[in-house]
């Protein structure tokens, strides 16, 4: 069975509603990275950073998988493909399009997280400063997130299927965040052909094999089919 490691980001989500980052009308156009996605922001202004997140958490759940997110779960399901999907998303269209098989890297808005010790549990639709871990009890819950300065979640998993894959495909990323933007490098330097599939060429366009460029829900069912 042919090994496929595909890099997901805010692009595949972008036709089921969920804004993208850098567009014009991107995320990162109201908030600053550093107030509402770094581990001090969140010390600085909890309450900022639950809001902000509480309503992603909203949107995610009020959006539907689109036909990209269900051709990559149709290629996962047709027996002649080993897929794996390592998400930047924190949204779970993956999961609710079908795929089995995915990694978020960055964590999901379905996750809350204990930053006092460590515990994990199903996020509720609303989380506040003073919410308490059902754990320890103490008021230091946050959302299950990967923030910027910290490491991305199963990073050696993931690197150990991009240099054994016969195939890298990155799919609705801009390639501006690392590591995820280092990964087709990686895939190169491994022998692995790499393909881009993005509405436009991403800033690490020319280190791919080869790059088809259009909206998700067109050029992702077609290379699927
Ligand atoms: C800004 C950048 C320069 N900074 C970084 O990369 C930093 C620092 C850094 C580390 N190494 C470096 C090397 C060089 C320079 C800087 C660094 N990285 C980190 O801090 C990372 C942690 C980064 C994770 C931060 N958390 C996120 N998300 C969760 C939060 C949240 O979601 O709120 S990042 C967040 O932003 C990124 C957004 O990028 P995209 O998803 O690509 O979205 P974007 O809007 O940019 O682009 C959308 C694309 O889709 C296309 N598109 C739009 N519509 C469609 C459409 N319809 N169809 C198809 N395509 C479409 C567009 O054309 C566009 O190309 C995603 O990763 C997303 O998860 N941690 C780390 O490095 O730890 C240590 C370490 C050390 C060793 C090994 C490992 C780790």
């Amino acid at each position: 069975m042919a090994k496929i490691v595909i890099l997901t980001g805010a692009g595949i989500s972008a036709e089921s509603g969920i804004r993208t980052f850098r567009a014009s009308d991107g995320l990162w156009e109201e908030h600053r990275i550093e107030d509402v996605a770094t581990p001090e922001g969140f010390m600085a202004d909890p309450g900022l950073v639950h809001r902000f997140y509480n309503a992603r958490r909203a949107a995610a759940a009020a959006a539907a998988p689109n036909a990209a997110h269900r051709a990559l779960a149709e290629l996962e399901q047709d027996g002649r493909h080993e897929v794996l999907v390592v998400t930047q998303n924190v949204d779970d269209l993956h999961e609710r399009g079908g795929s089995a098989n995915v990694i978020h890297m960055h964590g999901t808005l379905t996750g809350a997280l204990c930053h006092s010790c460590g515990h994990r549990w199903p996020a509720p639709a609303e989380m506040a400063p003073r919410d308490p871990c059902p754990a320890c009890q103490k008021p230091a819950t946050r959302p299950d997130i990967v923030w910027f300065g910290e490491m991305p979640y199963q990073m050696e998993e993931i690197w150990t299927a991009l240099r054994a894959a016969d195939l890298f495909v990155s799919i609705g990323t801009s390639g501006n965040v690392y590591p995820a933007a280092g990964f087709v490098a990686d895939a190169g330097h491994a022998g692995v052909p790499t393909l881009e599939l993005n509405l436009e060429p991403s800033a690490g366009s020319r280190y791919f094999d080869e790059a088809r460029h259009g909206p998700a829900t067109a050029i992702v069912p077609a290379w699927v089919r």
